[in-house]
C-alpha cells in the first residue's frame, strides 16, 4: 500500500495513528508504529515483523509485556507483544547458524488494509512475500498474511501460502508475552498429563503434572495441544487456537535473563511465554499453491 493508501484509510480509521519508536519509547531509532486508542483498547502494532507490542482493553491492564528494554532497530527482533516466528520455529534444523525464530520477525511486512468498523473495532491486515535474495536461508517461495482484529480482545489470523512447486515444511509460531504481575503464582492450564518436549534437558521427552508454574526456568514444547490454554494470574486470560496444534512455554529464569540484554534479572519475572504454532512433530507441509489457515483468539478468562 502506498503512503497515500495508508492516509487515506486512516482518515477513515479515527482510531488508529502513524508513530514510530522514537516517539512512543524515546529509541534512538526510528521503527514505524501504527498506535490504537479505540472504545475497545489501547494498542501499538509495528510494522517490522507485523507485530503486536502493546494491548490493553478498556478498563483493564495490559495483557502484552513489552521490555522496558526492548531494542527497537531495523533488523532485529522486538522483546515482547507478539513477534511471529517463521518460516521455521526455534533453531534452524538444518543449519543452527541460520537465525533464530526464521526471518519474517525482523523484516519490514506490507500493511495491506487498515479498517475501523462503526463500533470501533479494528483490523489490520499485512502481507510478506519472500523473494530470491531469502533462497540461501529458505529455499521455498512462500507468502504469509496475517490479520490482526482489535477489539476488547485479540484475534489473529495467519495465512501461510506455498508459491513454489515443491512440498514445504513450515513451522511457525505466534510468540506472545504475556504480561503476569507475580510470576511466583502465575500458571497455565490446560496442558495436565501432556507429554513435552523439555528444552532445558535436550529436548527429554516428560510429562506434565499439574498446571505448568515457574519456579526457574521453563522451556517446554508441547505437540498436538488442545484449542484452549489458560493463563492463571492478573490477568487471567485464555488462549483459543485453531489449526495451531503446538504451545511452547517459556521463562528463562533469572540466570537465562542476566545474560539477555534486552530482559535481564531486572525485568524475567514480569512475563511468561505462551506461544502457539505449528513446530516439531506438528511442523506443516505445505503443497505447492496450497494455502493453511490458523487462528488465535486472546480473550478475558472469567
Ligand atoms: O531470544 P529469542 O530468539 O527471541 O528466543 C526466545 C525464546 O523463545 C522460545 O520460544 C524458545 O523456546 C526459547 O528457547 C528461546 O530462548
Amino acid at each position: 500500500m502506498t503512503i497515500q493508501t495508508v492516509m487515506q484509510q486512516l482518515s477513515a480509521a479515527p482510531s488508529i495513528s502513524l508513530t514510530d519508536s522514537r516517539e512512543l519509547y524515546g529509541s534512538p531509532e526510528s521503527i514505524e508504529l501504527l498506535h490504537v486508542k479505540s472504545p475497545h483498547c489501547n494498542a501499538v502494532v509495528s510494522i517490522q515483523g507485523a507485530q503486536l507490542l502493546e494491548f490493553m482493553p478498556q478498563d483493564s491492564q495490559p495483557w502484552l509485556w513489552l521490555s522496558p528494554k526492548a531494542i527497537f532497530s531495523k533488523g532485529q527482533p522486538i522483546r515482547g507483544g507478539i513477534p511471529i516466528c517463521a518460516p521455521w520455529f526455534g533453531v534452524n534444523q538444518q543449519d543452527p547458524l541460520k537465525p533464530k525464530h526464521g526471518f519474517v520477525r525482523t523484516r519490514n511486512w506490507q500493511l495491506v488494509n487498515i479498517t475501523e468498523n462503526d463500533q470501533g473495532i479494528v483490523e489490520l491486515t499485512f502481507s510478506f512475500t519472500s523473494d530470491k535474495s531469502d533462497t540461501p536461508l529458505f529455499p521455498h517461495a512462500f507468502s504469509l498474511k496475517l490479520v490482526m482484529t482489535l477489539a476488547e480482545h485479540i484475534h489473529i489470523s495467519f495465512i501461510a501460502q506455498n508459491t513454489g512447486t515443491e512440498t514445504m515444511p513450515f513451522s511457525w509460531a505466534l510468540h506472545s508475552y504475556f504480561n503476569v504481575d507475580n510470576l511466583k503464582v502465575a500458571e497455565v492450564e490446560g496442558l495436565n498429563q501432556h507429554a513435552y518436549l523439555d528444552a532445558t534437558q535436550d529436548l527429554t521427552r516428560t510429562i506434565q503434572h499439574g498446571p505448568i508454574c515457574f519456579e526457574s526456568e521453563v522451556d517446554r514444547v508441547y505437540e498436538n495441544v488442545g484449542s484452549e490454554q489458560v493463563i492463571t494470574g492478573s490477568p487471567s486470560l485464555l488462549l483459543r487456537g485453531n489449526n495451531c496444534p503446538t504451545a511452547i512455554v517459556w521463562n528463562p529464569g533469572i540466570k537465562l535473563a542476566e545474560k539477555m540484554a534486552d530482559i535481564t534479572s531486572e525485568h524475567y519475572d514480569e512475563y511468561i511465554c505462551v506461544e502457539r504454532g505449528a513446530a516439531f512433530a506438528n511442523t506443516w507441509k505445505v503443497q505447492p499453491q496450497q494455502s493453511i489457515t490458523a487462528t488465535l483468539s486472546i480473550l478475558a478468562s472469567t
